[in-house]
């Protein structure tokens, strides 16, 4: 019963940090927009369920990025309130994970939807 519980408590401490970057990352709104505006292109143009796949791990990608450079952003300032270069570094490379994972994501989206779209448009 105690693993059922602190399983729970663990559930409930990971929405937490869901709610805590939802809340204060200005990322986190251009995420939710893009994926749902993704999500639904992708509904309306029917593509094979291989590449929903594809592009649902690609936004998972992004989101990831994003809680880990949260988190680092958190542990950062709190290891170092004042400026030093090391936390420049670790908040820079933060920030181009977060890049590198929406540059991909991009790419990878129009690899998949650019065809389907051009031929939904009749193009
Ligand atoms: N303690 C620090 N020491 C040195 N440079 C820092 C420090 N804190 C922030 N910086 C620099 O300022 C930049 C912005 O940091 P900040 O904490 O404001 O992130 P942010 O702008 O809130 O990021 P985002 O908007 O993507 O969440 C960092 O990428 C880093 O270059």
């Amino acid at each position: 019963m105690d693993f059922f519980i602190s399983r729970i408590h663990s559930f409930g401490h990971a929405f937490c940090g869901l709610g805590y970057v939802l809340r204060t990352q200005k990322n986190a709104y251009i995420h939710s927009l893009a994926t749902i505006l993704v999500i639904c292109i992708a509904l309306w143009l029917r593509i094979p369920a291989s590449d929903f796949a594809i592009l649902i791990l690609t936004i998972g990608t992004v989101w990831t990025a994003e809680f880990i450079n949260t988190s680092l952003e958190a542990v950062v300032d709190l290891a170092s309130p004042e400026k030093h270069p090391l936390a420049k570094v670790g908040k820079d490379v933060g920030a181009a994970a977060v890049l590198i994972a929406a540059m991909s994501s991009v790419i990878i989206g129009l690899i998949i939807l650019g065809p389907a779209l051009l031929r939904k448009l009749g193009y």
